[in-house]
C-alpha cells in the first residue's frame, strides 16, 4: 500500500455547531468535533445518540442545514465531491453483494470512485490482501463468515485509498475472534497509510483498546471527549475529591457521569441496560447467505 502519511496540521475532520433535525427530533444538535490526522477516533454512545445521523452529513449522504463541516479543509456542504474524493464509508448496513465474488464486489466500489481501468486491477488485489481475503477472493460472498463480510466491506471501502475512513458500528454482531481480526486489519492498514479513522462502536471495550481518543455523545452533542485513560482518571479523580472509593472505572462508568441523570429518563436504560446489551439487538454475522 502507498504511504500517504499525513504531514499536514490541517485537521482530518471539524463539525462545529452541526445540527440536524428530522422533524421534532433534533438527532445532531450542535455536534463539536476535531479529529486529527492519522488518529483512530472513537464516536461512543447509545442507540438514537445522533452517531449515524453525524456520519451521513459528514460523508454528504446528508446536507449540513446548521453549522459546519469539515474534511481535509473541505466544507463538506459547499465542496461535496471534493469530501467524498478523501472518504471511505462502511455502513451498518450490508454493502456487499451476496451473489458476487469477493473480488468483483471490490471491483464494482473501484469502478464506482473512478479507479482508473488501468490501476483497477492492481488496486482491487491490494485492497483484497489488506483484509487478508487473497486466498477467499473468487468465493462467492455468500459463503463467507460474518468476520469475512465485514473485511470485505472494508476493503471495498479501502480500495479508493481514503485519507479517512468512516466505520460506522464495524464489529456489531461479530464473535471476539472476528472483532478482533477487523481491528487488527484496521490498525494495519492505519499504520501502513497514516489513514485517519473515524468509528462508531457501543463496545466500550473495543473504544478504550483501539481508540486513540474517544468522543462520548448523547442526545445529539458531545459529553466528553480525550484518551480513554484521561476520561477514566478524570473521574477517579472526581470520585476521590466526593470521597468514594470505588475501584478504578471503566469507559462506561465515564459514560454515566457525563451523562447524568438523563441516561435513566432516555438512555441506556429505555434501550436495553447497557451497551454490551445492544450489540444482541443487531446481527450482522449472518447477513450474507
Ligand atoms: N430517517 C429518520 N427519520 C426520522 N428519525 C430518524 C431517522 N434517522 C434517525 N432518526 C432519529 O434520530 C435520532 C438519532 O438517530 P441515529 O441513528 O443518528 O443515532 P445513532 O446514535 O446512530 O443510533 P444507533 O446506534 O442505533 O445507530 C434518533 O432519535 C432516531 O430515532
Amino acid at each position: 500500500m502507498t504511504d500517504v502519511r499525513e504531514t499536514t496540521a490541517v485537521p482530518a475532520l471539524v463539525c462545529e455547531g452541526l445540527r440536524y433535525a428530522f422533524g421534532e427530533t433534533k438527532a445532531v444538535d450542535g455536534l463539536e468535533l476535531s479529529v486529527r490526522p492519522g488518529e483512530v477516533f472513537g464516536l461512543l454512545g447509545p442507540n438514537g445518540a445522533g452517531k449515524t445521523t453525524a456520519i451521513r452529513c459528514i460523508t454528504t449522504l446528508l446536507p449540513v442545514p446548521a453549522g459546519m463541516v469539515r474534511v481535509f479543509g473541505h466544507d463538506a456542504a459547499k465542496e461535496r465531491m471534493a469530501v467524498r474524493r478523501l472518504l471511505g464509508y462502511v455502513p451498518q448496513q450490508l454493502s456487499a453483494d451476496a451473489g458476487l465474488t469477493g473480488r468483483e464486489n471490490v471491483e464494482l466500489f473501484a469502478r464506482v470512485f473512478d479507479v482508473t481501468r488501468r490501476e483497477r486491477a492492481a488496486r482491487v488485489a491490494r485492497a483484497l490482501e489488506a483484509v487478508d481475503l487473497t486466498a477467499a477472493a473468487d468465493r462467492l460472498a455468500k459463503t463467507y463468515s460474518g468476520g469475512m463480510v465485514r473485511r470485505l466491506e472494508l476493503a471495498q471501502a479501502l480500495v479508493s485509498a481514503p485519507r479517512l475512513l468512516m466505520l460506522d458500528e464495524p464489529t456489531i454482531g461479530l464473535d471476539p475472534i472476528a472483532r478482533t481480526s477487523v481491528w487488527e486489519h484496521i490498525n494495519a492498514v492505519r499504520t501502513a497509510t497514516g489513514m485517519t479513522v473515524l468509528v462508531t462502536t457501543h463496545y466500550m471495550d473495543e473504544a478504550d483498546q483501539y481508540c486513540d481518543r474517544v468522543a462520548l455523545m448523547h442526545r445529539g452533542r458531545i459529553h466528553a471527549l480525550g484518551t480513554s485513560e484521561e476520561l477514566r482518571s478524570e473521574l477517579a479523580d472526581r470520585r476521590r475529591a466526593e470521597g468514594k472509593t470505588d475501584p478504578d472505572p471503566t469507559l462506561e462508568d465515564v459514560f454515566r457521569d457525563v451523562a447524568g441523570s438523563g441516561l435513566d429518563e432516555q438512555g441506556l436504560d429505555e434501550q436495553g441496560g447497557d451497551f454490551r446489551d445492544v450489540r444482541s439487538t443487531r446481527r450482522t454475522a449472518s447477513r450474507v447467505g
